[in-house]
């Protein structure tokens, strides 16, 4: 067994002045009944945690990481722009940089606004929506997170699937999630159920164009076609989430993948190349009415950080002229992810496993998940136990059931193999 006492011992502090021990819910290793690691540094595909076992990252900070930790590219780009200062609360040449390379990359923005996570993207682009249409209702799916602000905690995914927990958050109140509309994901009729009862008062739909909150869930064949039709037809703003695709499934994200332009996107993790950064962004006559151009109020002290930006453009621009880690990681997902696939076939068990290029889940059930619902009936314990063996073996997944696994172009091949053999021999093949 790996030895975890200076991570324990660290626990055990932190739980005295921080709730549940950590800053965000997702990494509290609640969801497996196991104690989180302390992790003290990171380099590319590895990290080490307090008591310094080495570890192979299959999380990435939760998505930001694609070329693997501490990138040099984007370490020197911070190291560079530090010396300048760490915030000027004021306007830089950088963010116009940042803007226009974002808007080079994807046609469906035409204007972006930074912030400051992927909580503030979402939150401002319902609110721009809701400011363009003068329609006060939205859509989210089950299953599908968009961050913590109060009106989108509904039916949410992420750390929200607590077993045995709320579904919905304590402390949001009715008035602030009565505008909040759930549909079911790959499940058509649902939206268009939606927006018969509430003709003319929906102002969005949000959702990830890949599930990736339950544990991966692709879109099926004609489900976001249909929803994008509604959208025009209604008059509705289709808004994206590409906090988790965004610049992954490929550098266009996943709607230059799937071929489909939303009215509105959200980005975080990679933009930000690891600095806390999130970005909303979209047709031009939908972000003119964000403030001070319009009467839609959205700000931030911090927003266009010139450290963060420095991190994101180092990182985009490392991407645009790099596509071969878009084939890599991809590479690499089929072999891990394939080869999880063929080793709970083999092993007979009530197993599925999903997977997107570089993102995937492996589901404790014999359903194929495609939905909040389906997704559900994994069988958690199962996960938790598979969860700790794992980590033992030496490679860090994701410590909750209903999240993704990540992959970077700094894994190799070697890792994916020595991961798979623990696999393997946890499941007895
Ligand atoms: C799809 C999606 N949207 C929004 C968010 C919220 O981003 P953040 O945690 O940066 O607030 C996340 C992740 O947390 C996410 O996965
Ligand atoms: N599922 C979340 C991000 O995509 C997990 C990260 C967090 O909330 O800390």
């Amino acid at each position: 067994m790996a030895n975890t006492q200076k991570s324990a011992a660290l626990f055990s502090e932190a739980q005295k002045y921080i709730p549940g021990g950590v800053n965000s819910p997702a990494r509290a290793f609640q969801a497996v009944g196991d104690t989180p690691r302390f992790i003290k540094r990171a380099e590319a595909q590895y990290l080490y945690d307090a008591d310094d076992n080495k570890l192979i990252d299959y999380i990435g900070s939760w998505g930001p990481m694609i070329l693997g930790n501490n990138h040099p590219t984007v370490l020197k780009a911070v190291q560079e722009v530090i010396r300048d200062g760490l915030s000027f609360g004021a306007a830089t040449e950088r963010e116009i940089y940042m803007a226009k390379m974002v808007c080079e990359i994807l046609p469906s923005v035409e204007m972006v606004r930074m912030v400051n996570s992927g909580t503030e993207a979402t939150m401002s682009a319902l609110r721009a929506a809701r400011g363009y249409t003068g329609r006060n209702r939205i859509i989210k799916f089950e299953g599908c997170y968009h961050g913590h602000s109060d009106g989108l905690l509904v039916k949410a995914g992420s750390g929200l699937i607590a077993e045995g927990g709320t579904p919905d958050s304590a402390g949001v109140t009715p008035g602030c999630a009565q505008d909040t509309l759930t549909a079911k994901y790959n499940d058509f009729e649902s939206v268009e159920k939606l927006f018969d009862t509430y003709k003319g008062e929906i102002a969005a739909v949000i959702l990830e164009p890949v599930a990736a909150n339950m544990g991966v869930v692709p879109p099926e064949k004609g489900f976001l076609e249909k929803i994008r039709q509604i959208c025009t037809d209604e008059g509705a703003v289709l808004i994206f989430d590409e906090v988790i695709t965004g610049f992954r499934l490929s550098l266009g994200g996943a709607q230059e993948l799937l071929g489909i332009k939303p009215d509105l996107s959200t980005f975080g993790k990679i933009i930000g190349g690891g600095m806390p950064v999130g970005a909303y962004g979209g047709k031009k006559e939908i972000m003119e009415v964000v403030a001070p151009l319009g009467p839609v109020y959205q700000a931030g002290t911090l927003s266009g950080n010139p450290v963060a930006m420095a991190a994101g453009i180092a990182q985009l621009t490392y991407l645009k002229e790099h596509p071969q880690v878009y084939t890599v990681i991809n590479e690499l997902g089929q072999r891990l992810y394939g080869g999880l696939a063929e080793i709970v076939e083999k092993a007979g068990v009530s197993c599925s496993v999903n997977y997107i290029g570089s993102i995937g889940t492996l589901y404790f059930t014999g359903e194929k998940v495609r939905d909040f619902a389906t997704a559900k009936t994994a069988d958690i314990s199962r996960y938790a136990d598979y969860f700790k063996f794992m980590m033992d073996k030496g490679s860090y997944f994701a410590p909750a059931q209903f999240e993704a696994m990540f992959l970077s172009s700094a894994h190799t091949e070697g890792d994916i193999d020595r991961t798979l053999e623990s696999a393997a021999e946890y499941f007895g093949v």
